[in-house]
């Protein structure tokens, strides 16, 4: 299938995110609230990207089923998992104006600017090439946190582990995976080389966003003034 393919070319990049200091800290509730804090704004803003993200993908469906799937995934996305993060923003004491116009660092708007572009240029399945690193990274992440004694029952980071390991999340990465192969699976090698490329791309985004959020990057490396929230 397309996705084992897929996997076996990220492995190195994704088994780098569970190694990663943020990840750890989150499975052993050890992790700075203020990495937290700058994550949650950030990823905010992220998932409001990946939902145009989705109703891109619903404007170039070639079937009803493919359309319901994005339409389906916008909506859980702006209901059930920005809302972990509007519940998470209340906690940390961050204001819904807050949320809503945090600055973007630069990785954020570099990983976004390129997954819009290359969702925009393509076709359906360059969508779900887009989304499908960040969804199911997200669910192999929460699965293997969840597997940790007591993780899913930390207080304040046991909501976030169990939300990307729940039944409900799981499906949606599968089906998301299972939509990629129908796609993909008949399509000549160098359109398939071209949805690989996308998906380790996303993939090493995803990574930078780990390491931006650990690091409170606004502007990866560069002179302090850059790095202030302007
Ligand atoms: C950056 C990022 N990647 C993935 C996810 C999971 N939807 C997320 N919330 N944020």
């Amino acid at each position: 299938m397309f996705t084992d393919r897929l996997y076996d070319r990220a492995k190195p990049i994704w088994d780098e995110y569970l190694e990663h200091p943020f990840v750890k800290g989150i499975g052993d509730g050890s992790l700075d609230l203020e990495k937290f804090k700058f994550f949650m704004e950030q990823d905010y803003l992220y998932l409001v990207d990946y939902c145009r993200v989705f109703a891109l993908g619903s404007g170039k469906a070639q079937s009803l089923e493919t359309m319901t799937f994005f339409a389906e995934m916008l909506y859980s996305t702006l209901t059930e998992e920005m809302e972990l993060h509007r519940k998470y923003a209340g906690r940390l004491g961050i204001s819904k104006e807050e949320l809503e116009h945090a600055k973007p660092s630069a990785t954020l708007l570099a990983y976004t600017s390129y997954m819009l572009n290359k969702a925009q240029q393509g076709a359906e399945a360059e969508v779900v090439a887009c989304v499908l690193a960040c969804t199911w990274s997200y669910n192999v992440i929460g699965l293997e946190l969840a597997e940790k004694n007591g993780a899913s029952e930390h207080e304040f980071y046991g909501d976030w582990i169990k939300m990307y390991a729940s039944d409900e999340f799981t499906e949606l990465a599968e089906n998301m995976k299972d939509l990629m192969n129908q796609l993909a699976d008949n399509k000549p090698e160098r359109e398939k080389v071209h949805l690989e490329e996308i998906f380790l791309h996303t993939s090493k985004f995803e990574y930078l966003f780990w390491e931006m959020a650990y690091k409170q990057k606004m502007w990866m490396e560069g002179p302090h003034f850059l790095n202030t929230k302007v």
